[in-house]
This record gives structure tokens, C-alpha cells and sequence, in this order.
């Protein structure tokens, strides 16, 4: 069985792949959207992907895939803490007044942005598909004026230097990953949390929308980790709900989903999942 995960190996991502199920062959792919079209096409058995950052907020490219495309369910969520370090060839340590650009991720270039330019004067950014595939590049170009952002141990690998292991604006920085498979719903395994995951698209013009999505789960006392609004991309103004629904019981959650079903709101279901915090440093 096979787990497409977003490489090359080093990436955050591929951290979750390798910790989640040793019998699956790990196969590195190029972007979210290349991990999700494999699973899509069902060239793969499960992918995992990132989904939200405590500092920079969704990752649009993997909630949007899930709500456009095919049934999906999550198998587990995992968050990672996310520790940036700034990475740099050794041939350019003492000369660090050099630097001229960064190569990472874009979200990983957001998180530690406050750093850059309080240590560096203003630097060409090149977004890259993952932090490994920067920090790749910058080691095979020795001659380029460049620093990575990402694993500290990923760099260090492939030679380079760490200039700061902590980069990130804030020291609580967390990524939420999901393990997603097409056709095979969760085993729910014993977790302090456990979550439901479902996408909403409301009829055309309903006065209350938000109301008519909220007051179902209110009045049953049930919590919400989550709720955003992501554009449809039909047009202007027109969008679909993200709820992340803590489970306590879901008796009552299935009660909320059929009054929602109720007002004519399409519901897209990605299933009850086990959450799981992770801290390699305890
Ligand atoms: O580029 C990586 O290493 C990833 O795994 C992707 C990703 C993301 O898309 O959020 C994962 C965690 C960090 O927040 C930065 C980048």
C-alpha cells in the first residue's frame, strides 16, 4: 500500500508520513495538489498533507482540493510543532552581508519573515513547492547567495549550516496535518480528541446563513473547533463553510447534520478522526 506525501524527504510533511504507518511505501510527490491527485485518481492508498498553520491560517491549495473533488475521508489528524531554522551553504557563513535571496515554501518564508528582515537587508524571495525542495536547491547551488528555511536536521544532511533553529515569528508555531484516504472511512482509535470534519454549501441568497449553519450545533451545546468561509470561485460573494466539530457525542452531531440537510444545506462529509498533538522535544 502506498502514502503520497509532499517531498522531496525532509519536508515537515514527510515527518507525519514516515511516523504513520511503517507498511506503507512513502512515495514523495511534487505539490499538495500532486499528493491529492494521486489519491484521486486512487495511484495511491492514503496522502497526508498540511491543512492549517497556527500562524499563517489554511492551506487554501489542500481545503479547496477536498471540497471540489470526489468523497474524501480523514483518517487522523496530527499537529507538529514547527520549528523554522534558517539554513545557509557554508561557503557563505562568513559572509553573510552577501546574502541576496531566500528559497522555501511560501508559508514557511511568512513565519519566519519578521526574521529576514531584521537580519538580513531586503532579500529575492523564490517560492518553492516544500521547505526540502529549498533547502535542496540551495546545497547543490554553493555558488548562489542563498538560505533555506525549514528542518534543522533536513539541512544539516545536506551539508549546510544553521544560522538559527527557531526562526519563526512566534515560539508556538503549530501545523495541522490530515491523513486522507477515498474510500476507506477512519477507524476511530481512543484519542483525548476526537474531531468531525464537515464542508457546507448553502442555497443561493439565504438571509441568516450563518445563522441557519450555526444555531444546529448551538442549541445542542456542541463545540466547534473551527468555522471558515473559502470563495466557491463562481462568483464574487458566493462561498462554502469548513467546520471543525469537536466530538463528543455524535449522536447529536448526526441530529445537527440532519437539520442542516433540513434547510436544503449540501453537506459534504469527511468524517470522525482522531487527533493527535505531537512534541519530539518531551
Ligand atoms: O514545506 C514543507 O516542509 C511542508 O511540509 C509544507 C508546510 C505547509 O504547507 O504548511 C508544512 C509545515 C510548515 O507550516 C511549512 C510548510
Amino acid at each position: 500500500m502506498k502514502l503520497a506525501y509532499l517531498g522531496p524527504e525532509g519536508s515537515f510533511t514527510s515527518e507525519i508520513a514516515s511516523l504513520y504507518d511503517q507498511s506503507y511505501q512513502l512515495i514523495p510527490s511534487f505539490s499538495i495538489y500532486d499528493c491529492l491527485e494521486k489519491l484521486n485518481k486512487e495511484e495511491v492508498d492514503l496522502a497526508v498533507v498540511p491543512i492549517e498553520n497556527s500562524i499563517e491560517g489554511s492551506v487554501n491549495q489542500a481545503i479547496d482540493y477536498l471540497y471540489h473533488h470526489s468523497v474524501f475521508h480523514i483518517q487522523a489528524e496530527f499537529i507538529l510543532p514547527i520549528k523554522q531554522a534558517m539554513l545557509v551553504h557554508p561557503n557563505w557563513v562568513k559572509k553573510l552581508e552577501h546574502i541576496e535571496g531566500v528559497r522555501t515554501h511560501p508559508q514557511a518564508f511568512s513565519q519566519v519573515h519578521d526574521y529576514l528582515t531584521s537580519h538580513f537587508r531586503a532579500l529575492t524571495f523564490t517560492p518553492t513547492t516544500s521547505t526540502s525542495e529549498g533547502i535542496k536547491y540551495v546545497s547543490e547551488h554553493p555558488e548562489q547567495a542563498l538560505l533555506g528555511v525549514g528542518l534543522k536536521q533536513t539541512g544539516e544532511n545536506l551539508g549546510l549550516v544553521c544560522l538559527e533553529e527557531d526562526a519563526q515569528k512566534t515560539p508556538s508555531n503549530e501545523t495541522r496535518f490530515w491523513v486522507i484516504s477515498k474510500n476507506k472511512e477512519a477507524k476511530v482509535q481512543l484519542s483525548k480528541t476526537i474531531r468531525q470534519t464537515i464542508m457546507l454549501t448553502l442555497p443561493e441568497d439565504q438571509a441568516g446563513a450563518l445563522h441557519r449553519i450555526l444555531s444546529p450545533f448551538a442549541w445542542r451545546d456542541i463545540n466547534l473547533t473551527k468555522i471558515e468561509s473559502r470563495p466557491l470561485q463562481t462568483e464574487l460573494g458566493n462561498y462554502y463553510f469548513v467546520l471543525d466539530i469537536l466530538v463528543e457525542d455524535a449522536k447529536w452531531i448526526e441530529q445537527a447534520i440532519a437539520e442542516l440537510l433540513y434547510h436544503k444545506i449540501e453537506v459534504k462529509n469527511l468524517g470522525i478522526y482522531s487527533a493527535y498533538r505531537l512534541n519530539f522535544d518531551e
